[in-house]
């Protein structure tokens, strides 16, 4: 197995580590996790991730480099592993806005960078993962699209998608979560306790999007089996279209979008 190092071992590279180990990709000894501040990975190390503040040696002693810093903290990071970066090395790259050739712009045109937007549900092995690449070899993109598939569902797309694909798949993950919050306070309104109400709503958007990917059939054939005429889904279901429910997600993805392309400046 290759040795990996997370540098920015932060909310979505520690979902990674902790997927990659639940998966059995790989052992949490193999794993090396980078963080300024050590004192909050005291629980990884405990379960027997290696981890470090020092990303120079972390880059040194790994094969696979997932990088998962923000966006701002990317150019930092990359001036400071440059003497350690191998033609060897394999960088993947998880940081939104950012392509592959800005990467090898400062870590060197030979070195091969593939991106991968997952979102957060990879700690469990439910993530949705994009992955792009600019001439990266078939054979680490294929070693790439394998290591994700371990740890959810993957697409590979083009890479001018990518700020699109952390729209939808990555935020996607707490616009979801917000609707079931919302769902679950419409239920304590109407007689439940908080507690049952959260439960309620969520084995039944869980149930929703299962009937989605059991049947492969489209949401409205399935909306349509719920509306009985003159009822009192369809009553609610239009209420919530007049008061923009459709348009105000479609809205909030394009603006994510937007500002997914913003977040890097090259400076
Ligand atoms: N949170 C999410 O659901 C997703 C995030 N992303 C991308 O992943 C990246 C990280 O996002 P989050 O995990 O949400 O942010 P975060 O702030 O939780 O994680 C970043 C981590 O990097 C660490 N860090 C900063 N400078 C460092 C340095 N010089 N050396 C080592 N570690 C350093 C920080 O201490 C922090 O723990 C971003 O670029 C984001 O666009 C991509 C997909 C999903
Ligand atoms: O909010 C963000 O910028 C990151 C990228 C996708 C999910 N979290």
């Amino acid at each position: 197995m290759k040795k990996i190092a997370i540098i920015g071992s932060g909310n979505i590279g520690l979902s990674l580590a902790r997927g990659l180990v639940k998966a059995d990709y790989a052992r949490a000894e193999e794993i090396t996790l980078t963080r300024r501040n050590l004192s909050h990975l005291d629980a990884y190390a405990a379960e027997g991730f290696v981890v470090s503040a020092d990303n120079v040696a972390a880059v040194a002693s790994a094969e696979v480099v997932i990088l998962a810093v923000l966006p701002q903290q990317l150019n930092h990071v990359l001036n400071e592993i440059i003497p350690q970066v191998k033609s060897g090395h394999l960088f993947i790259s998880v940081i939104s806005g950012v392509s592959c050739a800005a990467i090898k712009a400062r870590l060197g045109a030979g070195i091969q960078v593939i991106r991968a937007m997952p979102n957060t549900a990879i700690a469990i092995g439910q993530s949705m993962t994009c992955i792009a690449s600019d001439h990266a070899s078939s054979e680490n993109l294929a070693d790439v699209i394998r290591m994700f598939e371990t740890v959810g569902a993957v697409v590979k797309i083009n890479e001018e998608l990518m700020t699109s694909a952390t729209a939808l798949c990555a935020c996607g993950t707490a616009f979801f979560l917000r609707a079931i919050r919302a769902a679950s306070q419409g239920g304590v309104e109407i007689g439940f306790h908080a507690d049952e109400a959260l439960k309620m709503a969520v084995q039944t958007a869980k149930g929703a999007a299962d009937l989605l990917l059991l049947h492969q059939t489209h949401p409205e054939s399935e909306i349509d089996k719920v509306t009985s005429p003159k009822g009192c889904t369809i009553a609610g279901l239009n209420e919530m279209e007049h008061n923009g429910f459709s348009s105000s997600l479609i809205k909030g993805i394009k603006l994510s979008a937007e500002k997914a392309g913003s977040l890097y400046t090259k400076e």
